[in-house]
């Protein structure tokens, strides 16, 4: 059985994680961390996400309970998480990294730490969205630089970044299968006299209303036709599942830095 600990535990994530840990007979959930201000500390983790007590108190110092876990699920925001793969890699503990919004230098700080410690990063880890990435890379290399490529994506009004993590992961796929360079040819949002569309570029369209769990579309558009690849996760469940699918993947792994293709052999 591995030991899971869950940090970010009391939000949108981390209570579908205690849930689909507490469905899994492969993992368990050892370790809820939140905030270490929050008014819900020392209550019940289980009774948190809705599942009933499951003898995990909720708590505010993830340094406190290293000996109790075996791999740590961090869904929160980047500068929380560097810190947190730091603890890890100082303590010989593998983590699955769910966290959008990095830079490039705090990828690079990934890259550096999975050296001494085996890490799943990946900004989505629905099936779905992982055999699109798949999807992508066919529909750009046979359709070609004729076509011209929208990214356009949807997510609930609670969202820090922007765009997401996914479709930027899209772009980096589509770019790469037409020998361009994402940082190049991406273009965000356009406005006032843009001019007409250079063929080129790579155009990303973010949409931020209600309670949209997360709808990504890419456009490959052209006289006469457009192909449109798109998906639409309706449960954060989606997500929870393949991070601890990630983690009990993860178990067998003493080093390196890995995504959603690989736990998932879609490689
Ligand atoms: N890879 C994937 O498949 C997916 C990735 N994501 C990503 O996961 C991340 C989290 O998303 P979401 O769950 O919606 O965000 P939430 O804001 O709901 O969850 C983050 C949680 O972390 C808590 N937190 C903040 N600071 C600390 C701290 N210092 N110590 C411990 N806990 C802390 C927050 O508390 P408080 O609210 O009080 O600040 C909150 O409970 C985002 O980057 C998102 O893009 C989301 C879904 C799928
Ligand atoms: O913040 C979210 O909610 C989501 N974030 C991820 C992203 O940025 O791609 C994945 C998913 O779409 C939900």
């Amino acid at each position: 059985m591995v030991r899971v600990a869950v940090v970010g535990a009391a939000g949108r994530m981390g209570r579908v994680l205690i849930e689909a840990l507490n469905e899994n007979s492969e993992a368990a959930l050892a370790v809820a961390i939140d905030r270490p201000d929050s008014s819900l500390l020392g209550g019940d983790a289980g009774e948190l996400a809705g599942v009933g007590k499951l003898g995990v108190e909720l708590s505010g110092r993830l340094a406190d309970k290293l000996d109790l876990f075996d791999v740590l699920i961090d869904f929160t925001h980047p500068e929380l998480t560097l810190a947190n793969v730091e603890l890890c890699r100082e303590h010989g503990k593998a983590v699955v990294i769910g966290t959008t919004g990095l830079s490039d230098a705090q990828k690079q700080q990934l890259k550096v730490a999975a050296e001494d410690i085996p890490l799943v990063f990946a900004p989505n880890m629905s099936v779905g969205v992982n055999l699109c990435f798949k999807l992508l890379e066919l529909a750009a290399k046979s359709l070609g630089d004729e076509y011209d490529i929208e990214i356009i994506e949807a997510h609930h009004r609670h969202k820090v970044d922007a765009p997401s993590g996914t479709a930027l992961r899209m772009g980096e796929v589509v770019a790469d299968a037409l020998g361009r360079n994402l940082s190049e040819c991406a273009v965000y949002g356009r406005e006032g006299v843009t001019g007409a569309r250079d063929p080129k570029t790579i155009g990303f369209e973010t949409i931020r209303a209600g309670d949209v769990v997360g709808d990504h579309t890419v456009m490959f558009a052209t006289e006469g036709e457009r192909v449109e690849i798109t998906h639409k996760a309706s449960s954060r469940m989606t997500f929870a599942k393949g991070a601890v699918r990630a983690a009990i993947w993860l178990q067998h792994k003493s080093t390196g830095l890995f995504d959603m293709q690989d736990v998932l052999e879609l490689n």
